[in-house]
């Protein structure tokens, strides 16, 4: 098993007297797809929070390849590999989908988001946006404006914007909630993509069983904010104990 590329340590967040993040310590390796179950408000959304840095840890550390970047902000995260799947947050709705993903190239490159650059250099850029279109299959809807993009193609685009930004740790918060049942597929080919690469971690949470099945290398159980389980998909899921949490029956303090 190749070293850790992401640690957290007795990763901790209390809002008021409510700890939604209890003590989770969890090591996670490339090659590896995790996913993350858990009831309704087990902390899962909450644990990838303060991973991403869109939260702060009450105590407890987040290390990447051994850096501790608990306190950086989630723009530094990024810079050192971290990679989020956000819901249109990262798309410049008027510009096409070869511009959206042009620039998201522009940005890894180091080019920062300058207007103006040499020809050569732009056709470059434009080269590997578009292997990264091919990649995501959006070749067809390369000069539609992102705004006009179907749902299914604009969750398409937010992996294919994550893609171009090479990180080395995917996390992706239930990539095909409220995708047609005709685009899902794709978006998880994708995510099997990703996950064939032996140099990549990818964590995802999710809620759907057969997206589970489909992907989990490996499956972690959180409940009342605890790490509850931890292994095998198989095991983890016909476990007595996960499956008395799914049933609604778990005692507090169970785990
Ligand atoms: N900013 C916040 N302030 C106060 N409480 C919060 C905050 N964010 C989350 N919580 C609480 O923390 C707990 C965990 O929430 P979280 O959204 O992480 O759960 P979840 O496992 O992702 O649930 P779901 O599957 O429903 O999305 C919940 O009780 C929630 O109400």
């Amino acid at each position: 098993m190749p070293s850790p590329s992401l640690v957290t340590k007795d990763l901790t967040i209390r809002f008021g007297g409510h700890v939604a993040v209890n003590n989770v310590s969890c090591a996670f390796h490339p090659g590896e797809l995790t996913v993350i179950v858990g009831p309704n408000g087990a902390g899962k959304t909450t644990y990838f929070n303060l991973i991403s840095g869109q939260l702060t840890a009450s105590s407890g550390s987040v290390l990447k390849d051994g850096t501790d970047i608990t306190r950086m902000s989630p723009s530094a995260r990024a810079h050192h590999g971290l990679g989020r799947a956000f819901q249109l947050t990262n798309l410049f709705p008027q510009l096409t989908v070869l511009e959206n993903i042009r620039l998201a190239v522009q940005a890894r490159s180091g080019d920062g988001w300058r207007m103006f650059r040499p020809v050569a250099r732009m056709r470059a850029l434009t080269q590997k946006a578009e292997h990264y279109l091919e990649a995501t299959r959006l070749s067809g809807v390369a000069h539609q404006t992102a705004a006009n993009l179907p749902h299914g193609d604009q969750r398409k685009l937010e992996v294919a914007l994550l893609m171009a930004m090479e990180p080395d740790i995917y996390m992706f918060d239930e990539p095909t909630a409220g995708m047609s049942l005709d685009h899902a597929p794709d978006v998880l080919d994708l995510i099997a993509k990703i996950k064939a690469d032996p140099t990549k971690t990818v964590l995802l949470v999710e809620h759907k069983m057969d997206v589970v099945r489909a992907l989990a290398d490996r499956i972690i159980v959180l409940h009342n904010g605890e790490l509850l389980a931890d292994g095998d998909p198989a095991e983890v899921m016909s476990s007595r104990i996960v499956r008395d949490v799914y049933l609604g029956t778990a005692t507090e303090g169970a785990a």
